[in-house]
């Protein structure tokens, strides 16, 4: 990865967990158990476990706002899910974590090398529910075609994941072209705002994001196309996220808990992001090896 003018990399983050989603249980007179939101969202949502609301296709979580294509989806995971990964993350073998200056990482199933991935699986705790669930989504409601119908693996086989301590960021950035350009983001533990940005006529960075999009905890955002390949994105290193509204937050009305950040605010606290991507170039070595095949 590189950092600005021109970069990549992985990750950022900080929340805070007091915004708690309510939700009602229904019977809806078809099979499943349907979720109906206490705040002021509108998305149509199919149903599942409790506390998911996935949405019959990706239109329905556009980011309307965005110039270029993104989908935010406020309740992707459910709670006991979300529980159940960071219990994962935090119990990963300690050689796992790479500790940056003030924010640590885990790449799974391995760092690239080259731009380049040694072919190995994902453990499952990984792929099962956010791989499987994700590719359940077709992109339209008139054919079945998912997200990653044009990648080149066909699905994501890279996830890394982030810890950002309350006040701590990551820098404008791009991710550049190790990734095929489908970015998924699952945020757990608290919310904050992931910042665009956009270079001038000059080339230098324009310091003023363009775009902000406020990531709760258990969404997901998918951010694709000039998203990917012509902004930048980067996560202020602050303690709260300050002036969020309708008019400057680009996934306000999509939001789980438009009402919880009223007051124009959120205070961070520990937010953890696992970013799922698709490596274009895999190595075939570690199959050589044999090192992988039995896990
Ligand atoms: O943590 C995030 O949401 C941002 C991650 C990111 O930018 C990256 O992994 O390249
Ligand atoms: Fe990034």
């Amino acid at each position: 990865m590189t950092f600005p003018p021109s970069s990549t990399d992985p990750s950022t983050s900080a929340a805070s967990s007091s915004h708690q989603h309510q939700t009602t249980q229904q019977q809806h007179p078809g099979l499943e158990t349907l979720d109906t939101k206490t705040s002021d969202e509108s998305t149509p949502k199919q149903h599942s476990p409790q506390g998911i609301s996935i949405p019959k296709c990706l239109q329905d979580a556009k980011i309307a706002t965005l110039p270029s294509t993104a989908y935010y989806i406020p309740n992707f995971i459910s709670p006991e899910e979300e529980d159940a990964l960071l219990h994962k993350v935090s119990t990963a073998p300690k050689p796992r974590w790479k500790q940056l200056t003030h924010r640590r990482l885990q790449t799974w199933p391995s760092d690239l090398v080259n731009n380049k991935l040694i072919d190995a699986p994902l453990p499952t705790w990984l792929t099962d529910p956010v791989i499987t669930r994700l590719m359940s989504i077709p992109v339209y409601s008139y054919d079945d075609k998912n997200l990653f119908v044009e990648s080149p693996h066909k699905q994501p086989n890279h996830v890394l994941i982030n810890e950002y301590p309350s006040g701590i960021g990551i820098m404008p950035h791009k991710d550049g072209a190790a990734y095929h350009p489908v970015v998924c983001t699952v945020s757990l533990g608290a919310s904050l705002c992931l910042n665009i940005y956009q270079s001038k006529e000059d080339g230098a960075l324009d310091p003023q994001p363009a775009f902000r999009i406020l990531q709760e905890p258990r969404s997901l955002l998918i951010t694709t196309d000039d998203l990917y390949t012509e902004f930048l994105h980067g996560i202020a290193d602050i303690y709260e996220d300050t002036n969020l509204s309708e008019t400057t937050v680009a996934n306000w009305n999509l939001l789980r808990s438009s009402w919880s950040f009223k007051d124009g605010t959120n205070r961070r606290d520990i937010r953890t992001s696992l970013t799922y991507r698709d490596v274009i170039k895999v190595s075939n070595l570690g199959n050589k090896l044999g090192m992988f095949s039995k896990r």
